[in-house]
């Protein structure tokens, strides 16, 4: 079968894939235009993907030959999966292996917000000299106790909660579709309206699956609900943030900052006044970005492709009722 990959992964992955009965194409040059890219899946039974560009219905048409799609990511919003299952065509992802690493980078947003580092750091690389250190300049706020808000806690708001109360014995509350009772038992966390997580949360970290619909959902009005001393944490997807009114929330002294490792565009562009921002610090979405996240998701990427290869059921399939 001929399998396209966009991009080298891990070596666990590669060594998955060199089989006899799989035909690797991938581009000499990972950076693709949409075109290319199109062209290369035109030619293929299975894709295993790394990227931003749209798998639906126009992509579906173009590449009929396409038969099942392997993400290399846990987020499949990028993947219209109501047109890839009519189509029958099964579509995964890569969960768990990088819920630890993701969170870990929300952990420390939320800590490089509350310390103002992103900030200092700057200032220290362009030589900005304090004689002393000032006694009330450069203040940050601590953490402990305070109220940790969850929207959407799945697997990697799961693992921020439970580093949030391990470190700082933080008080869980959170906002999701629907109520996880066995998670709120061992968080001891509480199920809140999305109106009571803005009002009450100290810290509030994004973690739910983004679709267009909550498209910039956090927005100049929710900003107004939050609290002054709040911290804004976003690893999920940038498209949940106004950033324009982000950063009008910021000036205006409505929430305290923001830790955001994914924005809109990717990476933000260095114009956007978030930069100038003392108590924001951006990051160019490397949740994921560490050996074991990422041989983890090879492995499970390639797995998938031979499952596809050898006739099997891709083993995290997203759309398992078309299998049925
Ligand atoms: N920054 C990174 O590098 C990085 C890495 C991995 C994942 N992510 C993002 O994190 C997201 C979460 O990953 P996960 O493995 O924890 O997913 P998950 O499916 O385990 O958890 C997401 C939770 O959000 C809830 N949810 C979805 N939409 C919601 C909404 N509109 N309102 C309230 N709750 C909602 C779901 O019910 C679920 O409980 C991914 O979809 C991806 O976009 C980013
Ligand atoms: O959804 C994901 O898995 C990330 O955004 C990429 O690591």
């Amino acid at each position: 079968m001929k399998i396209f990959i966009n991009k080298l992964i891990p070596e666990v992955g590669m060594q998955l894939l060199a089989r006899p009965d799989i035909d690797l194409l991938m581009p000499e040059n990972p950076e693709i235009s949409y075109d290319e890219w199109i062209s290369y899946c035109q030619q293929c039974d299975a894709i295993l993907n790394i990227g931003a560009y749209k798998i639906d219905a126009k992509f579906f048409d173009l590449c009929p030959s396409v038969k099942a799609v392997s993400l290399f990511s846990v987020g499949y919003d990028q993947v219209d999966l109501p047109e890839a299952t009519r189509r029958g065509i099964p579509v995964s992802n890569t969960p768990d292996v990088l819920s630890k690493a993701t969170s870990d980078i929300s952990f420390m947003l939320m800590l490089m917000v509350s310390r103002l580092a992103s900030f200092q750091t700057n200032q220290v690389r362009i030589g900005v000299r304090f004689k002393y250190f000032n006694p009330v300049a450069n203040l940050g706020q601590e953490l402990y106790g305070k109220t940790l808000g969850i929207f959407g806690l799945g697997r990697i708001g799961y693992e921020m909660a439970i580093k949030c109360q391990g470190a700082y014995d933080m008080p869980i509350i959170y906002h999701n579709r629907n109520r996880h009772p066995e998670m709120e038992e061992k968080l001891g966390a509480k199920y809140v309206s999305f109106e009571e997580l803005l009002a009450q949360s100290d810290v509030l970290s994004i973690h739910a699956n983004y679709s267009p619909e909550y498209h910039g959902l956090f927005n100049k009005d929710v900003f107004s609900q939050m609290k002054e001393n709040a911290i804004l944490v976003n690893t999920a997807r940038g498209g949940f943030v106004n950033e324009l009114d982000l950063d009008d929330a910021l000036k205006a002294g409505e929430i305290w900052g923001a830790g955001l490792d994914v924005t809109d565009p990717e990476p933000m562009l260095p114009d956007n006044p978030l930069l100038k921002q003392e108590r924001v610090c951006v990051l160019p979405h490397i949740g994921s970005a560490t050996l074991e996240a990422r041989r983890g998701m090879a492995r499970i990427a390639a797995e998938n492709i031979v499952a596809f290869v050898q006739g099997e059921k891709l083993k995290t399939c997203l759309n398992p009722e078309v299998y049925s």
